[in-house]
């Protein structure tokens, strides 16, 4: 309970007001009439501050490192990490992201040397990206499906070299269509079973690439269900489905397209199949359908501004959960930090650490070779 000064001569505490002289506030002496254990601590100095009589003081446990150690409730691991990567044509060779300080597109050769990292550092899985060369984009993402594009070239090499980290692949349309979206277009609109039927080959030729998590992030109505029954028909009931079960259309995606060169093709906007930042109710009727279809592990993205959502998702499916700390909320960070006004570092580890608080199992982000080292450090 609390006593204030409520600005009349009356000083409050919880329900009850205790009259108060005006021109007094808060003497030490009304205090201690109002504690019932005055007479006994008044003897001591220590006594003379303990003004409220209080049973529950939960600053005890806040008191010293120690204690704040052994009462901690959430920790951010390496396990808890996944790193996505981006990869583009060549050789021995690596362009700055403009948009995300410390963020590369590499070609297959150094994607490897960065798996071998990730390995060393212990992170479990990372995830490929491909920024594919703009000739190759055509109305129908033809690219996706070729066996040998860029991401299938990235997993066979990463497979061979490091087969003890888990890779995982993006199945979506947008950095192989010459118009950014996720799928294939009827007029204007993103034909939802068209496009089913091409993300089901793409995640076979991913699989059959190597690919040991399949993570569709493309929001069409029915493909985890299709994609599922696809990779067991073809004898690849081992393949993991991690579904992309809320991918809302956000603004914090701006700097990934960037990185993958969509941010020149992309024309209008996905709110026709990626969800309302509005809503939440419906990130579970999508996860439901998802879990129902064959989900293995669930996604939502973006994630600070959705913890509400990573939150509802692991309490209501039990599932592994993971959200994906997209490019605009690494790139805020980074902004803040370059221009002094945050300590990036620990806004990093503040922001993983709200994850695992929501009751994330993983977190997609750019930060996790950095976060890795720093725990290693200790
Ligand atoms: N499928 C990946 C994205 O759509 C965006 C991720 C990001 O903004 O980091
Ligand atoms: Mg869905």
């Amino acid at each position: 309970m609390r006593a204030l000064w409520n600005g009349s001569n009356m000083i409050t505490c919880g329900t009850q007001a205790y009259p108060n002289p005006p021109g007094r506030f808060f003497m030490h002496d009304t205090v201690d009439r109002l504690s019932s254990r005055t007479t006994a601590k008044s003897d001591t100095p220590r006594s003379r501050t303990t003004l409220l009589d209080l049973p529950r003081r939960p600053r005890r446990n806040r008191k010293a490192e120690w204690s704040r150690r052994m009462v901690r409730e959430n920790t951010v691991t390496v396990e808890d990490l996944i790193w996505p990567i981006f990869v583009m044509d060549g050789e021995r060779d690596r362009q700055v992201v403009e948009s995300m300080p410390g963020v590369f597109r590499m070609t297959v050769d150094e994607a490897v040397a960065e798996a071998e990292r990730a390995a060393s550092l212990g992170l479990p899985a990372i995830a490929l990206f491909p920024y594919t060369n703009p000739a190759l984009r055509d109305a129908r993402g033809s690219e996706a499906l070729n066996s040998d594009n860029l991401v299938c070239r990235a997993l066979r090499a990463i497979k061979r070299a490091v087969p003890e980290v888990g890779l995982i692949t993006d199945v979506a349309l947008d950095p192989y269509t010459s118009h950014g979206h996720d799928g294939v277009l009827n007029g204007t609109d993103v034909a939802n079973d068209a496009t089913v039927e091409l993300l089901v080959r793409q995640a076979l030729v991913q699989a059959e690439a190597g690919a040991d998590v399949i993570a569709p992030s493309d929001m069409m109505d029915g493909r985890i269900g299709a994609i599922r029954k696809a990779l067991d028909a073809a004898d690849r009931t081992d393949v993991q489905i991690l579904a992309y079960a809320a991918k809302y259309a956000s603004c914090f995606y701006g700097p990934f397209r960037d990185a993958v060169g969509t941010c020149a093709t992309l024309i209008g906007d996905k709110r026709t199949y990626q969800m309302d930042p509005a809503n939440g109710d419906e990130a579970l009727v999508e996860a439901e359908l998802d879990v129902a279809e064959g989900a293995d592990m669930l996604m939502v993205k973006p994630g600070l501004p959705y913890l509400d959502v990573v939150y509802r998702l692991k309490e209501r499916f039990k599932l592994p959960t993971f959200a994906y700390q997209v490019s605009g909320e690494y790139a805020m960070i980074e902004a803040a930090a370059a221009n002094g006004w945050l300590d990036g570092e620990k806004a990093m580890m503040e922001s993983l650490l709200a994850f695992k608080r929501a009751g994330a199992d993983g977190i997609l982000t750019y930060f996790a070779p950095r976060v890795a080292e720093r725990l290693a450090r200790g």
